[in-house]
């Protein structure tokens, strides 16, 4: 395929992005280890490999858009949190990330238990053999047939989510002839510095029951009195994409503060506390994330803590990383068509993919970066936005961007740092079809999940 080149971008200053992109960065073929997976690193061709195979391998077996997931790195995330918080404590993958069965299978062997929060979510983890006890159902609306599925399953514990929710699953329980480990969910009261959708401890929202008020101890009260309940805990999760842990110390001083109101108040010690996922990834190398470990102690420390002061036990913790697991696994790789320089403006690079399986632009304003990746280049930078192939003029994947001022239609670009909610928030929006997951690992490259066909489309379409 030919080469355009193109202007080096514009350089007017009212259009220069704040942030990441405030300026070109000095090498263009460099890939920063902070926003790729473990095994990306480029060839001596110039070409971007991923356990051991090539981008443009991938993209003529499979297609583009395609997500492309490190299974090495996957495991040693997925290992790194389990050891760093040890055999006293649990770590539930949070399967809203992303989750198929492999992803399952591989969770399994790591050691780690999952989080569900759907009826879709729970049977993709039975069927690929997560043992029902290592499962947390969670939800604020689970069905009635959602709760019946789980009880009968034998789930690990139902994260309770409101009053309604406390009589409904334990009359199920009951009906069922058995006794369900719940949790009870709160809303601590916490802002979390982060994007105001996906902050969930400020009381103003759909989550939880609020500690305000007397509404969490009144939830426990009845809670403890209902035959189908065993309470095991308290659950507080405080948002997504966070990385200061000051909001969790907050929610572990107000959850362990409950703890010792339901101990002074019915005599009992409940033996678990869970706070929940959201710590952050690297999506630019702006981010600065934490390691598991780091976390682990802090978390560990806060807690225990917050339990002397209150002469308590300590609970056994639980945490729900989801994000912090697959994100930087993955990048979605795209094939470049259409460029237009808009003068004076910025260049635009339209992908074959866009809003639908990649929402997050649109919906929070992500940064994300992205590089040339079937080829090196040392052509000038060019600012450039890239955009899918979708009816919105918000079809942004990447806002602010330099790539090389060569790039040209049928170049390979990929946008690190996809492997949490993209795929699982993918639609089918104007019937583009969802991107397949490829997972690569040891010079192999296998489908995890199958890109969809038009046949799909039509087969749901009955008439
Ligand atoms: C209850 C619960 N646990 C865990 C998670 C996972 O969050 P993250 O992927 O940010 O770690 C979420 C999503 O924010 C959640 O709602
Ligand atoms: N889907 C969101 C986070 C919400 C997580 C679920 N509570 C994201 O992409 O960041």
């Amino acid at each position: 395929m030919s080469r355009s080149a193109h202007p080096a971008g514009p350089r007017h200053a009212d259009v220069l992005p704040e942030g990441h992109y405030a300026a070109p960065p000095t090498d263009l073929n460099a890939l920063d280890p902070k926003v790729w997976a473990q095994t990306v690193t480029r060839d001596t061709d110039g070409v971007v490999t991923v356990g051991g195979v090539d981008v443009k391998t991938l993209a003529a077996e499979f297609g583009t858009p395609a997500y492309v997931l490190d299974e090495t790195d996957f495991r040693a995330r997925a290992r790194a949190w389990r050891t760093a918080f040890g055999p006293d404590a649990d770590v539930f993958y949070a399967g809203k990330a992303f989750l198929s069965r492999a992803v399952v299978r591989w969770l399994h062997e790591e050691g780690l238990n999952l989080d569900v929060c759907s009826g879709g979510e729970l049977v993709t983890a039975l069927s690929a053999g997560m043992p029902a006890d290592r499962i947390a159902f969670h939800g604020n609306n689970k069905s009635e047939g959602e709760i019946r599925r789980a009880v009968e399953a034998g789930v690990g514990r139902i994260v309770l989510d409101s009053f309604q929710e406390i009589v409904r699953v334990a009359h199920i329980a009951q009906e069922l002839g058995t006794r369900q480990r719940v949790q009870i969910r709160i809303t601590v009261g916490v802002e979390a510095h982060t994007h105001e959708f996906i902050a969930t401890a400020h009381e103003d929202q759909k989550f939880g029951i609020p500690l305000a008020g007397g509404q969490a101890a009144e939830a426990v009260r009845r809670a403890l009195q209902l035959d189908g309940l065993e309470v095991i805990g308290i659950h507080s999760h405080i948002g997504s994409q966070i990385f200061d842990m000051s909001g969790f110390e907050v929610a572990a001083h107000r959850v362990v503060g409950l703890l010792k109101d339901i101990r002074d108040e019915h005599g009992v010690e409940l033996p678990e506390i869970d706070l929940g996922g959201g710590l952050g990834i690297a999506y630019t190398s702006d981010d600065d994330p934490r390691e598991p470990h780091e976390i682990a102690k802090a978390l560990t420390e806060i807690v225990t803590r917050e339990c002397e002061a209150a002469r308590l036990r300590t609970p056994r913790i639980s945490v729900e990383p989801g994000r912090a697991v697959v994100g930087p696994t993955a990048f979605t790789l795209y094939e470049v068509g259409t460029i237009k320089p808009l003068d004076g403006l910025r260049t635009y690079v339209s992908v074959d993919g866009g809003m639908s399986d990649n929402i997050r632009t649109a919906l929070y304003d992500a940064e994300y970066s992205v590089a040339l990746v079937s080829r090196t280049s040392d052509a000038e930078p060019m600012l450039a936005r890239v955009v899918g192939k979708h009816c919105e003029s918000g079809d942004i994947v990447v806002k602010d961007a330099f790539l090389p001022g060569d790039l040209a239609p049928g170049d390979l670009i990929a946008v690190p740092a996809t492997g949490a909610y993209c795929r699982s928030m993918a639609s089918n929006y104007n019937h583009v079809l969802r991107p397949p997951v490829v997972a690569v690992r040891d010079g192999a490259a296998r489908v995890i999940v199958r890109r969809e066909t038009e046949e799909d489309l039509l087969r749901l379409d009955v008439g």
